[in-house]
This record gives structure tokens, sequence and C-alpha cells, in this order.
């Protein structure tokens, strides 16, 4: 392909993200899959330069642009070499007519920039590493720093390992034996911060596919009860594959019908050492993986994540035991997700306490701590522990 053409592919991608982020459809990756899987012309490096394209356009725009070639055009504001892209010739876009919109550059939509002060948004921009868990089951974390040239133990999470080069880990024997999962570092971090144990009963009830499950049911040596509960069928049926590959047997799971989920959590009730909610939330700590999430974002949705939150938060703490624990965590750096979420849950619930911090990294926000990229190098995160009365 020539680079006009490469342009002209990049600009058809955009547009195709920009309606799927309008209408709640796939996420970039997704569409951009989807769409070289039905142009095999496309060779490794056009759809490498074209993906390059993508991504620094969606990048640089906080707002969603208005079509594809506004994006594009605003990036040829500062790169030079993509203006006389703009051709018109067989397979490239059209020239560039006087007054044309371009995609004014901004790191995150005006109205979410100023609920993000307290965090260096750049940061969230930036590429997010390749991390690993390395599955105590199966495997030290030596183990796999030896066989993974170049890769290097995480800061803070005991058993991660931080790759120098993405790799096509599912290709990879270690992956296929179990003996690693992929897993941001901030994520493991907060599967510690419930400091399962052999023996106990842990409800994990937002469990998705069991990235965190999997790192409890290590944590407890698979002893002990891990109940993974998620109203979305097609995640949670991902996770028992992935238990099987893991080793990790004592995971039992649990699909709840939306807004009749303490039915099938009665017999929980006041029983679990530990339920951990890593709550659906907007997604605001997970930019650098997927930029286009700033253009989902309205504030109804997150009037409605916010409500949701409160409601598996307060549900969560009828199912602990006199003397446990709840972990609250988001993939969110907004407060209204975060430390206003366990506010005021502390409010409803004053013989509750916050619990203990973990370790190391991390800013204390009202109870719970925030794990940030740019402070951390973790994804974003928000993480509160708070313990019932005895
Ligand atoms: C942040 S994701 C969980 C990610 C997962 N814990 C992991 O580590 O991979 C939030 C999950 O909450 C689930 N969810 C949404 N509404 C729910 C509800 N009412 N009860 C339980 N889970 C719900 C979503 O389907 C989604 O899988």
């Amino acid at each position: 392909m020539t680079p006009a053409a490469r342009l002209q592919s990049a600009i058809e991608l955009l547009d195709a993200i920009i309606a799927a982020a309008c209408d709640a459809g796939p996420a970039a990756d997704t569409v951009i899959a989807g769409y070289f899987k039905a142009r095999r012309y496309a060779g490794s490096g056009d759809r490498r330069a074209i993906r390059e394209l993508v991504y620094r356009a969606i990048r640089r725009a906080g707002e969603r642009p208005e079509s594809g070639r506004a994006a594009l055009f605003g990036l040829a504001g500062e790169d030079a070499s993509v203006r006389p892209l703009f051709d018109g010739s067989p397979h490239g876009p059209a020239p560039i007519v006087p007054g044309e919109p371009a995609t004014p550059p901004s790191l995150a939509p005006a109205w979410l920039a100023p609920k993000l002060g307290h965090v260096n948004v750049a940061a969230l921009l930036e590429r997010a590493p390749l991390d690993l868990r390395v599955n105590t089951l199966k495997a030290s974390r030596d183990d796999v720093l030896d066989e993974l040239p170049g890769a290097m133990p995480t800061r803070f999470a005991p058993h991660g390992a931080r790759l120098a080069e993405p790799l096509p880990i599912e290709q990879h024997p270690l992956w296929r034996d179990g003996a690693v999962e992929v897993q941001d570092e901030g994520s493991q971090l907060i599967a510690l911060a419930c400091r399962a144990a052999a023996g106990q009963t842990i409800v994990d009830l937002c469990a998705g596919a069991g990235g965190k499950t999997l790192a409890l049911a290590a944590a407890m040596g698979g002893e002990g009860r891990l109940v993974a509960c998620d109203t979305d069928r097609a995640r949670l049926s991902r996770l028992p594959p992935r238990a099987e590959r893991a080793g990790a047997t004592n995971i039992e799971t649990r699909l709840l019908d939306p807004g009749r989920e303490a039915e099938a959590l009665g017999d929980l009730a006041g029983a679990a050492d530990c339920v951990l909610v890593d709550a659906p939330c907007s997604g605001t700590g997970t930019w650098r993986r997927n930029p286009e999430a700033r253009w989902r974002l309205t504030p109804d949705r997150l009037a409605r994540l916010t409500a949701l939150q409160a409601r598996l938060v307060a549900l969560a703490a009828t199912l602990v035991r006199p003397g446990g624990r709840l972990i609250y965590a988001v993939c969110s750096l907004l407060d209204e997700e975060g430390a206003d979420r366990m506010a005021a849950f502390l409010d409803a619930h004053p013989d509750w306490r916050a619990g203990r911090r973990f370790p190391g990294p991390g800013t204390d926000r009202g109870a719970g701590v925030l794990l940030s990229p740019g402070a951390d190098g973790t994804d974003g995160f928000f993480v509160a522990s708070v313990e019932s009365p005895c």
C-alpha cells in the first residue's frame, strides 16, 4: 500500500471507531482486527503503520473527533510527514480544502478534565507495558524470569514480571502450561490487598473472566472456598478453562441475575472472610490501553455506574462475616467512583472501619489508595479495604 492509501485506511478505521464509541460498539482493538480480517491484502508493515496512525490520532484527541479525516488532519498539524499524504491519489484521501475542520489536541474531554486534576493525565495516554503474573501454583518468578530474556521483576507485586518487548505470550509454553497470566501490576496489587490465605472463604463479586480470581486462588494455595460471581455469562464462562490451565481447583462460579444478585448469594450471607468488589466503572485508569474510552463516557453513564457501584458494595457488605474484610476496587481515578463511594459507604455503615492499607505504592485518597501510571507505573486504580465490626 502507498503511504497515502495507509492514511485513507486509518481515516476509515477512525470513522468506524468513532461510530463504535457513539453506539456502545466494540473497542478500537476489535474494530481494527475486524477491518484487517476483511483486507488480507494489507501486509504486516501496512497494518503496523495504519495502527500507529490510528492510535496516535486517538491519543491526541481528548474529545471525540467529528470524523476520522478531522482526527488525522489534526495530527497532520503536528507531523509534517502526514499533511502531504492528503494528495488525492487513487487510493489516498482527497486534498485538504481551505477551512476544513481539524480535531484540536487535548488530553481529556472538557467535562472530565477538572475531575482529574489530581492525576498526571498525560501518563494515562502513554503506551502500557505488558505485565505477567506468575502463577505460584505452577512456577516461581525466578523460573519465569530465567525463561523470558529481558523480563524484569515488577517493582511492587511479588509475583509479577514486566516484559521488555510485547510478546505473543499466548503462544508461549509458559502461558499454555498455566505458569503465567497476563495481568497488569496494579491488578496484581488489588488481589494482594485481599490478603487471601488457605482455608478462607472469599467471594469475588464481579469476577468477569477471573483475572483476579486466579490470583486469589494462587494465594489460597488451592485450599478454601473461592466463589466467583458475575452477571455476564460470556465473561464468566471464560473462567473455568483458565482455572483448569492454572491448576486452580477451588473456584466455584455463580452467574447472577442483574437486580436479583442477593437471591443467588443467600447461603453466603455473613459467611465470607473477604469479599472483593472489583466494580464495573468508567475505566479512566486504563486509558493507556483503551484511549478511545474517553469518547464513550458521558455524565449519564457515570451516574449509572456510581449507582451500581453503591448497590454492589452494599450487597457485598451483607456477605462479610463479623470481623471480615471488604475490598472495593475500580480501574478509575475519578473520586465519584473511588474515594466518594467509600466515604458514602462508611457514612451508611458507621460501625465499619477503614482497614489496613497495602504497603508500598499508591497515594492515599480518602479511605483508600490511588495507583496511577504516572506515580506508580501501573494502570490506574482506586482500592480501599474496610472491615466489618466483630
Ligand atoms: C472491572 S470488571 C471485573 C474484572 C475482573 N475482576 C478481572 O480481574 O478481570 C467488572 C465486572 O462487573 C460485572 N458486573 C456488572 N454488573 C454486575 C452485577 N450487578 N453483579 C456482579 N457483577 C457485575 C461486569 O460484567 C464485569 O465483568
